[in-house]
């Protein structure tokens, strides 16, 4: 039997990346799972004083029908651009786009599968058991090695998920404090949002409520 590999990180390529928040480092990295991700940066400027707080950190899955074409199915759109918005803000941060994780990790035509179950009145959660996934097959590995490999131990996360800031603990992040995402709720995701709320734990803020940092702990 051969010892576990260590997790390793390959940085492909990087770049400038100007995006109208603002001009981010953009840094193509794959991990264990030899998929392309994409880190976007922002770091505070030499003059500035170093802050002590941990940086705000996104880590998003990729969804092309919600970020590229607009979908109203889902919220992802609007939280990419609020991420980039917020780390922008604060002059740095990192949002860490994982590839490879097109519906909860099932792929696009499982999604749009799921999509077409939704339609016919299963909500998310049930439409990916009916197909025979489990409700999220995500890894968030490559993100968790490539923030220890950059030295970055522990994070602000911008997430809704509570699954998620547990799977990036157990991957060895430190999670100081978890920064409520603000939801964009149109009739077309209301459900979509409720089921993640009721079903997956998920917390969010409603439209007009101050955004919202607690800790981890
Ligand atoms: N299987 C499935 N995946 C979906 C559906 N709607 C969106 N997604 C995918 O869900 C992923 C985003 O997950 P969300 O549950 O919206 O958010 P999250 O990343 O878990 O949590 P946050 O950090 O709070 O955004 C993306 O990969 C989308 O493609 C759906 O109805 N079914
Ligand atoms: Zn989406």
């Amino acid at each position: 039997m051969t010892a576990t590999a260590p997790a390793t990180v390959r940085v492909l390529a990087r770049a400038k990346l100007p995006t109208r928040h603002g001009v981010f480092d953009a840094v193509c990295f794959s991990g264990a799972d030899d998929v392309e991700h994409l880190a976007l940066s922002m770091r505070t400027p030499p003059a500035v004083p170093p802050s002590d707080e941990p940086p705000l950190i996104r880590v998003h899955s990729e969804c092309l029908t919600g970020e590229a074409l607009g979908s109203q199915r889902c919220d992802c759109g609007p939280q990419l651009d609020t991420a980039l918005a917020l780390i922008a803000e604060e002059g740095r941060g990192m949002v860490l786009y994982l590839r490879g994780h097109e519906g909860r990790g099932i792929g696009l035509a499982q999604k749009i599968r799921a999509y077409a179950l939704q339609e016919a009145g299963l909500d998310t959660v049930e439409a990916n058991l009916e197909l025979g996934e489990p409700v999220d097959r995500r890894s968030y590995g490559p993100a968790a090695a490539y923030l220890r490999q950059i030295g970055v131990e522990q994070v602000r996360l911008l997430t809704n998920n509570p699954d998620k800031v547990a799977a990036l603990r157990a991957a060895g992040i430190g999670i100081a404090e978890v920064h409520a995402m603000p939801a964009a709720p149109l009739p077309a995701n209301e459900a979509y949002l409720a089921t993640k709320t009721q079903k997956m734990g998920h917390r969010g803020l409603r439209p007009g409520e101050e955004p919202l940092s607690y800790s981890a702990d």
